[in-house]
C-alpha cells in the first residue's frame, strides 16, 4: 500500500501514479502528516508528498514531517507540471468563494485578480479537498488539478489557469530506512542539518561539498520552533551516499553536525549536468591503505 496526499484528484496522486504505483495500491491521507504517519507506523509501505513547488518554493508540511519523527528516507522523485482547472457546480451561479490548497492559491493570484475580482479566496488542505467541498455547496470554485474533474461531477470554467508559464512542482517517495536504491549516475542526496550559531557555521558545511567538488542544488531553511534565530538547513546534492565522494561529504557533515540525518540518495527526475568522476578519490582512498599497510608511501 502507498500512501498519498490526497483526497482522489490531487496532484500528487498524479505524481505517484508517474512514479509507477498502481491505482489500486494508493491510499490517500487528508495531509501530509498523516500519509507519512502511516508509513513510519508501517500501515504504508511508502509515501508521496510534495516537497517543493518553483513559484511558491516549499511546502512546510512536508519539510517539518520530515524532521519530526522517526527517520523517513527518500527513495524517488519526480517533477510535475503544474496547471490548474478552475471547477464549478455544473449550472452554478456566481462565484462568490473560492478555495484551493494556499501553493496553488498563491499560483493563480493575478489570474484570480482578473477573472474572479469579486470572490473571496479561501485555503483547503488540499486541491482536491476544495473539489469536494465545492460539490457540497461549501465553496463556489475549486482551483484543482486537471485530472479532479475525473473524479468529481463538476464542471469546468477554466482551464491551463497559471500565473507562471512552467510552474513544476517536486515529489518525493518516502519510505522507512532500508538500503537506498543503487547509484544511477545521476542521482541527488538530501540531508538536512542543524548550523550552530556561531561565525562560519553555515559556510563550513557547504565547503565541505565544494571541496569534493558537489554540486549543491538546493538549500532551504526552516526555524527549528527553539529559540528564534535557530535554523535547520535541509540540502540537496548531486550524487549518491555509495560515491566515494558524497559518503566521504556525509561524514564530514556529520562532524560539523551530529544530527546530521540523512535524507535519501535517488535519481534525479530531471537528470542534467556531467557526472562528476570519483576516480581521483578512489585512487587517493587505495593509496592511504596501501601507506597504512606498508605496501607504499
Ligand atoms: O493539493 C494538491 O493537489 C497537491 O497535491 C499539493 C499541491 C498543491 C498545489 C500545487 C502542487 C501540489
Amino acid at each position: 500500500m502507498l500512501a498519498y496526499f490526497g483526497p482522489q484528484g490531487t496532484f500528487t496522486e498524479q505524481a505517484a501514479l508517474g512514479l509507477g504505483a498502481s491505482p489500486d495500491e494508493l491510499v490517500p491521507y487528508d495531509t501530509v502528516p498523516a500519509a507519512l504517519a502511516a508509513t513510519r507506523r508501517g500501515d504504508a509501505e511508502a509515501a508521496c508528498v510534495p516537497v517543493e513547488n518553483s513559484v511558491e518554493g516549499a511546502v512546510p508540511a512536508t519539510m517539518d514531517a520530515l524532521t519530526e519523527g522517526e527517520p523517513l528516507v527518500a527513495v524517488a522523485e519526480t517533477v510535475l507540471d503544474v496547471r490548474f482547472s478552475v471547477l464549478v457546480r455544473p449550472g452554478g451561479g456566481e462565484v462568490k468563494t473560492v478555495a484551493s490548497h494556499p501553493h496553488a492559491l498563491a499560483q493563480v493570484r493575478h489570474w484570480l485578480a482578473e477573472h474572479l475580482p469579486a470572490a473571496d479566496v479561501v485555503a483547503t488542505t488540499s486541491t482536491a479537498a476544495a473539489a469536494r467541498a465545492v460539490l457540497a455547496g461549501e465553496f463556489d470554485a475549486a482551483v484543482s488539478a486537471p485530472v479532479a474533474v475525473r473524479h468529481y461531477p463538476l464542471e469546468v470554467l477554466a482551464t491551463d489557469v497559471a500565473d507562471v508559464r512552467d510552474a513544476k512542482t517536486r515529489f518525493l517517495l518516502l519510505r522507512r530506512p532500508g538500503p537506498p536504491p543503487a547509484p544511477t549516475g545521476q542521482d541527488r542526496t538530501s540531508v538536512v542539518v542543524t548550523a550552530t550559531d556561531r561565525v562560519g557555521a553555515l559556510s563550513e558545511l557547504l565547503t565541505e561539498l565544494a571541496l569534493r567538488r558537489i554540486n549543491l542544488t538546493r538549500i532551504e531553511s526552516r526555524p527549528t520552533k527553539g529559540r528564534l534565530g535557530e535554523y535547520r538547513f535541509y540540502i540537496d546534492f548531486d550524487g549518491h551516499v555509495a560515491e566515494p565522494r558524497v559518503g566521504d561529504a556525509l561524514a564530514a557533515l556529520r562532524r560539523h553536525c551530529p544530527d546530521t540525518r540523512f535524507l535519501g540518495s535517488y535519481p534525479k527526475a530531471e537528470p542534467g549536468g556531467a557526472p562528476v568522476g570519483d576516480e581521483e578519490f578512489v585512487a587517493a582512498a587505495e593509496w592511504v591503505a596501501a601507506v597504512r599497510e606498508g605496501r607504499g608511501a
